[in-house]
């Protein structure tokens, strides 16, 4: 690729992963989590990642979010590999490009809804408008409720006040590690919906780990790890087509 194309597929990609591999430990113990995984994540599309335990998916996750670094290959998120940068500059890139939602919704629970979905833009030395974070708390329907503080809040309501605080700093793209794991079916639906719609009506780029076909459905595009490696994919798929591909890789011999 010469440079030019490289530009053309960055501004197409909000994220690229170029042969990553992860190893833990050294030695006999050493684990290779990821094995020279590529992978892009187009702008305003929603990839759900899928595989069995232990295959590498919060590995992935993690590296992908600049929360953790490569053993080698290299991590572009809107041109910059993260994996070239200081910690100071990635912390700065991760909290400012980067959105999280996590299972655990890690509401500081002294503070309102509203002082939550502010906490990213305080840490990095700004003064939100009252504004910006009432339309932030609005995108996730819950306008109403920014005085409220998380105990005051169902389960749905707290992961969608976790949401709206990810999204304050309008990142080029939002994670989730299995954000509706602690949430019932029903919560877990609108939880998803909602992240279908930031997709569909904002233009955000969604990467979004998890267990459940259903979830996965929600998504453009689901890939599947097996052993740290990528293992095929999905496009616009059901959940019961998910499913099925799930219990092929859970059931296939090695
Ligand atoms: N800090 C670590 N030290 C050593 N090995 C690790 C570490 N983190 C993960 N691993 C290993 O790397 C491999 C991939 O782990 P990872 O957590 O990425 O998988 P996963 O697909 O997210 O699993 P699960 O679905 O069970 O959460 C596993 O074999 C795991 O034991």
């Amino acid at each position: 690729m010469n440079d030019r194309t490289v530009h053309a597929v960055d501004a197409d990609h909000a994220i690229r992963l170029c042969s990553v591999s992860r190893r833990y430990g050294s030695g006999d113990s050493a684990v290779t989590a990821l094995d020279e995984v590529s992978l892009a994540f187009p702008r305003g599309t929603f990839t759900a990642v899928m595989g069995p335990s232990g295959s590498g998916k919060s590995s992935l996750l993690q590296c992908a979010a600049g929360l953790d670094r490569p053993t080698s290959g290299a991590v572009v998120v809107g041109g910059t590999d993260l994996t070239r940068l200081s910690e100071r500059r990635l912390t700065l890139l991760r909290r400012e490009r980067v959105g999280f939602v996590f299972q655990a919704f890690n509401l500081l629970p002294s503070l309102t809804a509203a002082q939550n979905v502010a906490l990213p833009l305080r840490l990095a030395g700004r003064r939100p408008s009252r504004a910006r974070v009432r339309e932030a708390l609005a995108q996730v329907g819950l306008a109403d409720r920014a005085r409220h503080r998380p105990a005051e809040l169902s389960g749905g309501q707290q992961q969608r006040v976790a949401l709206a605080r990810a999204l304050i700093t309008r990142p080029e793209i939002l994670f989730g590690d299995e954000p509706t794991g602690a949430l019932d079916t029903r919560t877990g639906r609108e939880v998803l919906a909602l992240l279908r719609a930031m997709v569909d009506d904002a233009g955000q780029t969604v990467v979004m780990v998890t267990h459940d076909p259903v979830a996965a459905s929600y998504a453009d595009r689901v890939v599947f790890l097996v052993d740290g490696r990528v293992n095929g994919e999905l496009t616009a798929a059901g959940a019961d087509a998910i499913a099925t591909h799930m219990t092929h890789l859970e059931t296939a011999p090695c």
